[in-house]
């Protein structure tokens, strides 16, 4: 839906055949007595797309441009779909990745599943994205070079680190 969004469907099929994935359950347990109840901190997802599913207990919360904290109340059947860093950089700027984190308010233990999508090999941005209006502000990049990089001191520190590692301007 988003190649064709952006009319560059003829690219799918071959970012489609690099694409891997990770599945990941989680779990939060309940905060002990002066324990702080973050159940996971502040971060973008490192991944092209996430898609979560959680048990009845909220807690995921998304950060709003105005700076604000947003929960949601998903129904039992509804999965979640974040854009991830690589989005950012592929879409040339033109999807931010959603700034979450989670909250333990509740009272029972939380699950969570969540698939994260990643891609093999080099990531170029479409070329039909960038333009007079709005010039190329990402390099091609290596989408497990990033994930390398966020684990070293600079690429953990950084503001936003898919631009540190392969922006040309300031998105961010
Ligand atoms: O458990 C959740 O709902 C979100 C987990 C998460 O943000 C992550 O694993 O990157
Ligand atoms: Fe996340």
């Amino acid at each position: 839906m988003v190649f064709e969004s952006y009319g560059v469907e003829k690219y799918y099929d071959s970012f489609n055949e690099s694409s891997t994935y990770l599945l990941r359950l989680m779990k939060y347990r309940l905060p002990e007595t002066n324990e702080p109840n973050l159940g996971c901190d502040v971060h973008t997802d490192k991944s092209f797309i996430t898609i979560l599913h959680q048990n009845e207990v909220n807690g995921l919360e998304i950060k709003t441009q105005d700076g604000d904290w947003i929960g949601f109340d998903p129904t039992p059947s509804s999965f979640i779909v974040m854009a991830g860093d690589a989005l950012l950089a592929w879409s040339n700027g033109r999807i931010h990745s959603a700034v979450h984190r989670v909250v333990m308010n509740g009272k029972k233990p939380r699950y969570s599943v969540g698939l994260f999508t990643y891609n093999e090999g080099i990531i170029n941005i479409p070329e039909e994205l960038a333009d007079d209006q709005h010039p190329l502000q990402f390099k091609p990049f290596d989408h497990f070079g990033l994930l390398r990089f966020f684990v070293t001191a600079e690429g953990s520190t950084a503001e936003c680190t898919v631009k540190a590692y392969c922006g040309v301007l300031n998105v961010c």
